[in-house]
């Protein structure tokens, strides 16, 4: 698999493990990182987890855990157990909560790291500012980076808008994922904090998240086939 590939993640965001495991069947020569989120683990479980071993790819669970330390801590376990590579923890979580996340994950005997959500992408200032946040989604998302970095987590979910700051903030230590990425011309949908493949590669991104540019198109393999031509463009463009 080519650097290009590894880099671009597909979350599996499918009703039932059937469409789930023929849409990434579908997709997987182009794609380094299978996503399971809220839809198909709430209905599935860790089937869907298994599905995507059983194509080969490493697993992202995304269930973005933001509760009280103990119950993040064991549930971090539990993830461990089933053989994941990224799971989400929200770094508005707190200081201890990230703690727990990350010494939980470090004491785990398959590779796991934890990535804070420092701000979704779907929310821009004024949605930041109706929570009583008068910080911009920039300053909020270096912020809480921040905090979980100081509580020993190294991966961060962010728009690829802020990866340049993060990186800076943060140091080439930090692994930076960016969801809210929409190849021009394509729909945003609900997010509100997009770029394009290229502009976040540019921006310092590790992994790139695209879902519904990818699943809704009339042929996935080939819009998928297209963003990593994007990405590998910007990582020559990059190492020049
Ligand atoms: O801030 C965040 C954190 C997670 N997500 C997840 O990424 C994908 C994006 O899907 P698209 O269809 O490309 O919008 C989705 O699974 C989200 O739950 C995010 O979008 N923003």
């Amino acid at each position: 698999m080519n650097e290009a590939t590894r880099r671009l993640v597909f979350p599996l965001d499918y009703g039932s493990l059937e469409e789930a495991r023929a849409g990434a069947r579908v997709v997987a020569p182009s794609v380094g990182v299978l996503k399971v989120g809220l839809e198909l683990f709430v209905r599935e479980g860790p089937a869907a987890i298994a599905a995507c071993h059983d194509l080969g790819r490493e697993v992202f669970l995304d269930l973005k855990l933001h509760d009280i330390p103990e119950t993040v801590g064991r549930a971090v376990q539990s993830a461990a157990s089933l053989g994941v590579r990224y799971l989400t923890v929200h770094a508005h979580g707190g200081r201890v909560m990230l703690e727990r996340a990350a010494s939980e994950a470090a004491r785990a005997s398959s590779p796991l790291t934890i990535l804070a959500v420092t701000v979704l992408t779907s929310l821009d200032g004024a949605d930041l500012a109706s929570l009583g946040l008068s910080t911009s989604p920039a300053e909020q998302a270096e912020r809480v980076a921040r905090l979980a970095w100081d509580a020993g987590v190294r991966g961060f979910v962010a728009s690829a808008s802020e990866a340049a700051n993060l990186r800076s903030a943060l140091g080439p230590e930090a692994l930076l994922v960016t969801p809210g990425i929409r190849p021009a011309g394509s729909d945003a949908g609900d997010q509100k904090r997009i770029t394009t493949p290229a502009q976040a590669i540019a921006a310092g991104a590790d992994l790139l998240v695209v879902g519904r540019p990818i699943r809704d198109a009339k042929d996935p393999l080939a819009a998928a086939r297209a963003i990593v031509a994007e990405i590998e463009g910007a990582l020559a463009a990059r190492h020049t």
